[in-house]
């Protein structure tokens, strides 16, 4: 589990190991300096010549020292101070006395510099401390760095964009690596600061950790140790250990998503799929997906049908309902009829949100209070449901404009979360889980998988997590790992073009190995 961090916890860990533990300031920054500069030595060579860009703080003050280890090491390095001199702190005044003792060229003003003559910058201007939008002055340098052609090093995060939620403040520096120190920030995981990160190396600067642990956040992501987590199968069993799926899905003309979800939760490793769908998609889901049972409804018919439906919701040990039911005034019914035999824990996926999100529209005295209406449409719901919604079927949920929605991310999280009996999968390019305190981001996946039928996949992993008893957050936060492993073992097999919903499911064998 990687916990994220946002500047103030970041600080609030250098100031516990400074003040508190007793580890001199200028100790981390000799430490985050070396840590910097072995990065550097995998990829640079003498004939290389680096330019280190420093600010007043002590992100500026890392660069000094950087600047002074590449010189000690034999590397051709220059040193442009942007920064202000009244405004260096203690520690970056002392990197630069050391400097100033040595025989480098530091320059002053952006001006002097020829930027074509380096083949290395290293951007040490401004990284946690970043406060607000960069001034002009420093835009300029950015920009500069940026039509740089060679590689760009950033010292902890590129200047401009924030630690905090990844937004570029004004501007920023297209880092092709990130050495950052002591904990993941939210900002290089969320985009678009995670897209200017580069290659993100978290390093250990020996900050102890009793300070690590000093602080609590309520982010996190995960990584390979976490699949330890998956349920383990037992070697004494039979197909009813595993448990029970019914994917209610698919309607006239559509039956991909059934078979899309329903094979997804196969091969996660439910024992037993159910496939809950219209008469229409008989025969072919029967053609595409024999493992499935298969159980038709006539949707005109819906009341004639209610036994049937109960029994199936009642056998079931997870539900999924949703994917490519449609929006039809019978689907509602068949909604309505699901939620109210359905005991286990359910996930509503797509068109079932679309439709919770219609009915609620028809409450004009819930419009514009999201919290209430958020809050009223969870007490409809079985406790513990996971909800999947991407951004679009969200701002519909809450009545607001996706927009707003993904430019506040992290409090759009929060809103959701608000509501504490519901899991929130929030689909986005990095996908948030959120119950009560937590907030999980992930972390793997790729631009490939911004294509139909992901979503029923990722569906049918969460029933099939559900199903051999992983408790309900910890099934939609592992699915949702696992959906973006398995999306990048797909696109490394093929490319981020071509990836397709089905190399996910293909890919699932791999990834939980
Ligand atoms: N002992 C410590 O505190 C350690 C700090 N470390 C480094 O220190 C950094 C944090 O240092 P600071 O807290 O001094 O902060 P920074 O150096 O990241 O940023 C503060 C500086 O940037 C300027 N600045 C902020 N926002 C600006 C804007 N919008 N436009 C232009 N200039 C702006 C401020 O005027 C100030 O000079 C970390 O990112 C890391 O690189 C590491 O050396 C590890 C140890
Ligand atoms: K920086």
């Amino acid at each position: 589990m990687k916990k994220l961090v946002n500047s103030n916890q970041m600080k609030k860990i250098d100031s516990y190991s400074i003040e508190t533990i007793g580890i001199p300031s200028l100790v981390l920054m000799e430490n985050a300096a070396n840590q910097v500069v072995t990065t550097m030595q995998k990829n640079i060579t003498k004939e290389d010549i680096i330019l280190v860009i420093c600010g007043s703080g002590n992100n500026g003050g890392d660069g000094l020292a950087i600047a002074r280890i590449l010189l000690n090491l034999g590397y051709q390095v220059d040193v442009f101070f942007a920064g202000k001199e009244a405004s260096m702190t203690e520690e970056t005044h002392k990197q630069m006395t050391i400097i100033e003792n040595l025989d480098m060229v530091i320059w002053n003003a952006i001006d002097e510099i020829n930027f074509a003559n380096y083949t290395i910058l290293v951007d040490a201007l401004v990284g946690i401390g970043l406060s607000e939008k960069l001034t002009d002055a420093y835009k300029q340098i950015v920009e500069k760095m940026n039509h740089h052609e060679g590689s760009i090093y950033a010292v902890d995060m590129p200047t401009g964009i924030s630690a905090d939620d990844g937004k570029i403040m004004g501007i920023a520096v297209k880092a092709d690596y990130t050495i950052t120190f002591g904990h993941h920030k939210i900002g290089q995981v969320l985009f678009p600061g995670s897209d200017y990160c580069g290659k993100l190396i978290v390093s250990d600067i020996g900050f102890p950790p009793v300070a690590m642990d000093s602080i609590h956040s309520k982010y996190y992501s995960y990584d390979k140790k976490d699949l330890e987590k998956l349920p383990k199968r037992k070697a004494y069993s039979n197909k009813g250990t595993f448990g029970r799926v019914l994917v209610i899905a698919g309607s006239e003309n559509m039956s991909g998503a059934a078979y899309l979800s329903a094979k997804a939760a196969f091969r996660t490793g439910a024992g037993f799929v159910e496939i809950l769908t219209t008469e229409s998609n008989r025969s072919i889901i029967q053609t595409q997906i024999p493992e499935a049972v298969l159980t038709t409804y006539n949707p005109e018919q819906l009341n004639e049908e209610k036994e049937k439906i109960k029994k199936s919701v009642q056998q079931a040990d997870t539900v999924v309902i949703g994917p490519g039911i449609g929006v039809s005034k019978e689907s509602h019914q068949l909604l309505d009829l699901v939620t109210l035999y359905v005991e286990p824990p359910v996930v509503y996926d797509a068109d079932a949100i679309n439709l919770i999100s219609e009915y609620y529209n028809t409450f004009p005295l819930l419009r514009n209070n999201t919290c209430s209406r958020l809050n009223e449409f969870s007490n409809t719901l079985p406790p513990y449901s996971i909800i999947t919604p991407h951004l679009k079927e969200l701002a519909r949920l809450m009545d607001k404009d996706v927009r707003e929605l993904q430019d506040n991310l992290l409090d759009t999280a929060d809103r959701c979360a608000n509501d504490s009996k519901l899991i929130y999968a929030i689909k986005d390019a990095r996908t948030i889980v959120t119950h009560k305190d937590d907030r999980y981001i992930n972390h793997s996946g790729n631009s490939g998988m911004a294509t139909a039928g992901t979503g029923d996949v990722l569906t049918g992993i969460i029933a099939g997590l559900l199903a051999q008893g992983l408790e309900p957050f910890e099934a939609a936060k592992m699915a949702v790992y696992i959906h973006g492993l398995a999306g990048d073992y797909a696109a490394s097999q093929k490319n981020e073009y071509s990836l397709i919903a089905t190399d996910i499911i293909e890919a699932l064998g791999e990834v939980m190995k």
